[in-house]
């Protein structure tokens, strides 16, 4: 991390995504003189950071360059960062289907490339990104990645860059099925009844507890949804119906993954 303070890291792109990690990052103690941010229409938050360098000339040898546009803006955006491929700079892309290929060819075959799936909870320290790299990034590049990406939340190493749409379908967008189930769940709350704002509180509040319980509990969630269910009482009827074979959520969740990992192919291929 002293070499991401010392040479620099460039944003380019920085909007969901690249401002929640840049949130995270900045509450772990990153300094915002030591970031650069490369993007057309800046948001007022990143207006309002004092010290950080704006849409100014970058540095001429920056530690890593974090690529955060969308996969159709990509070949308009990297080509201005040319000059840094081929060199020491770590390129680490989070973009979506773009292939660690692409950016060889963009930038050089010779460029450490670090292809990364994070998700928005690192804005709170609490996100999970996958990463893989090229040839050219060795173990000193992916701990470098590492040490960068803990600082908002877990990193895990994939065997191989095959794996990354199934991960995109499951962490990567993961956070909006869960957003959405919360949604759905106050929703149905005030069709029981309930008003609005407590059912919102009610839905948040468990599925946050939920989640966390299932990270700190010894027990699997087989068995944590087994102690929630009394036989014969609420949850077994409301089980009946949300583990349906054709029509419960296995059936819908397994669509929903296939249908993220299928477009993140798509993407892959322009
Ligand atoms: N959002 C997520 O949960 C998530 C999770 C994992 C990975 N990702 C990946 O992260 C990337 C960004 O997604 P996002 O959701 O953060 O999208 P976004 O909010 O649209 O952010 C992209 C940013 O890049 C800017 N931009 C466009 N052209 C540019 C250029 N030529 N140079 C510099 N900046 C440029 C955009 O500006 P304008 O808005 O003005 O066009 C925008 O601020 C995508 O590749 C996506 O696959 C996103
Ligand atoms: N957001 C990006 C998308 O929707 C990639 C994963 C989450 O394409």
């Amino acid at each position: 991390m002293d070499q991401v303070k010392s040479r620099g890291l460039v944003l380019l792109g920085c909007g969901k995504m690249g401002s929640a990690m840049l949130e995270g990052w900045l509450s772990d103690g990153l300094p915002t003189s030591s970031v650069w941010v490369n993007d057309p229409y800046p948001s007022d938050w990143l207006k309002s950071l004092d010290g950080l360098n704006l849409n100014t000339q970058i540095p001429e040898n920056p530690a890593i360059v974090l690529i955060a546009v969308k996969p159709q803006m990509m070949a308009r955006a990297l080509p201005s960062l040319k000059a840094l491929g081929n060199g020491t700079t770590l390129f680490l892309s989070v973009a979506a289907g773009t292939p660690i290929s692409a950016y060889e060819g963009m930038l050089g075959d010779k460029t450490p490339i670090i292809r990364a799936m994070p998700n928005t909870p690192a804005a709170i320290g609490r996100g999970i990104t996958a990463i893989c790299g090229n040839d050219h990034a060795p173990d000193a590049h992916l701990s470098l990645a590492t040490a960068l990406l803990s600082a908002v939340g877990q990193v895990v190493r994939l065997e191989g860059e095959h794996q990354m749409d199934a991960v995109t379908a499951v962490s990567g967008s993961g956070p909006a099925y869960v957003f959405h189930l919360i949604e759905a769940l106050a929703a149905a709350g005030v069709r029981q009844g309930l008003p609005e704002a407590l059912a919102l509180q009610l839905a948040k509040a468990t599925v946050g507890g939920a989640g966390a319980l299932a990270e700190a509990a010894d027990e699997d969630p087989a068995q944590l949804r087994v102690n929630v269910t009394s036989p014969g009482g609420t949850t077994a009827a409301a089980l009946s119906v949300l583990m349906d074979e054709t029509t419960g959520f296995p059936d819908l969740l397994a669509r929903a993954v296939k249908a993220a990992a299928d477009r993140s192919k798509e993407l892959a291929n322009g």
